[in-house]
């Protein structure tokens, strides 16, 4: 077997190495001062090979005339394998279609619901989208307008009068506001049905960028962690194209659970694995590094503080 590229990960065959670089724990310190040399040299080298990965993949159901106007960007369209199907309406053509593919977590292959920033006209689907699929959390990773652009539809209601999104009601129970992020409770009612469910969202995460200081991230994962616990049900997480900082967050959330039981972490293939369900999980190279940075200051014990 070909020893891998740097002296401190596993030996693996080459087979492995194109999906996964595995690193030990009690080696992290050290890689990542390896990988940052050079201004990022290895960094950029690393994250330049996953710039192809899962782009093979058909986006057929996105390209339907009456599905165009549904996604925000037009590059970043769900992949037809992963993507989430809505209960069809009657007979109307593009009625199951929603931007958004099952992402893997840590927890199981489907953990996560991943999706754009609601537009006004597809806010109503986003909700179908929550009740149909069962969830029981919201991540917002997103301000709804950022340096004066429209980043997401603010598609919850703006008080605690119940709001009607289609033929789901939406009422605001309670919220808790902390320096960069909110949590609140929501009340949803379809029929005669009833859930409760929670919205997670952090305000002070600038697109295409990273968290300042990154171990605010490693925070809000762990205050989402201390109210959601593990069970079948997907979590939806949204940005504003659902690829950068949505990615981002998901990948840290694995590695921080995965530390606890395992003595190595595998930043690249769990970007890897993402990346074959969703178009560009984890956008920038910024954004890759600054999850190994996440990873460090908790190794270090520096992101220890008052949870929130
Ligand atoms: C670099 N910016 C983009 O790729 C954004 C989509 C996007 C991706 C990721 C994020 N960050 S986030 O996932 O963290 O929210 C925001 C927006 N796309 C657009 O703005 C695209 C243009 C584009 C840019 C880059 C590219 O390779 C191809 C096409 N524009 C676009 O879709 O124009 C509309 C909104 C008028 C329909």
């Amino acid at each position: 077997a070909t020893e891998s590229r740097t002296n401190d990960n596993m030996s693996l065959p080459d087979s492995v190495i194109e999906t996964s670089r595995p690193v030990r724990i009690e080696n992290f310190s050290n890689h990542y001062r390896i990988m940052s040399a050079d201004s990022d040299f290895r960094f950029s080298e690393e994250f330049e090979e996953l710039k192809h990965v899962g782009r093979d993949q058909p986006c057929t159901f996105s390209d339907l005339p009456c599905n165009r106007p549904k996604n925000r960007f037009t590059n970043i369209l769900p992949y037809d394998h992963s993507r989430f199907k809505l209960q069809p309406v009657d007979d109307e053509e593009g009625s199951d279609y929603i931007n958004a593919n099952y992402v893997p977590g840590y927890n199981s292959p489907r953990e996560f619901l991943v999706t754009q920033g609601p537009l006004h006209s597809t806010r109503d689907d986003f909700w179908r989208m929550v009740w149909e699929s069962n969830s029981r959390a919201i991540i917002m990773l997103t301000r709804c307008v950022e340096k004066g652009r429209e980043k997401c539809d603010h598609y919850w209601p703006y008080d605690t009068m119940p709001v009607y999104y289609g033929d789901i009601s939406v009422q605001i129970l309670n919220e808790s506001r902390y320096q960069d992020w909110n949590i609140s409770e929501f009340m949803l009612c379809r029929g005669d049905q009833q859930r409760v469910i929670r919205h997670f969202h952090f305000t002070t995460w600038p697109d295409f960028g990273v968290p300042n200081p990154p171990h605010t991230l490693v925070r809000f994962v762990r205050a989402f962690r201390e109210r959601v616990l593990p069970d079948q049900r997907p979590i939806v997480v949204h940005c504003s194209a659902g690829v950068g900082r949505s990615g981002t967050f998901i990948c840290l959330d694995r590695i921080l659970q995965q530390i606890l039981v395992c003595d190595y972490v595998d930043i690249f293939g769990i970007v890897y694995a993402m990346r074959k369900e969703r178009v560009w999980m984890v956008q920038t190279e910024q954004q890759y590094i600054c999850i190994h940075q996440c990873l460090l200051a908790v190794l270090e014990g520096k992101d220890l503080s008052s949870p929130q």
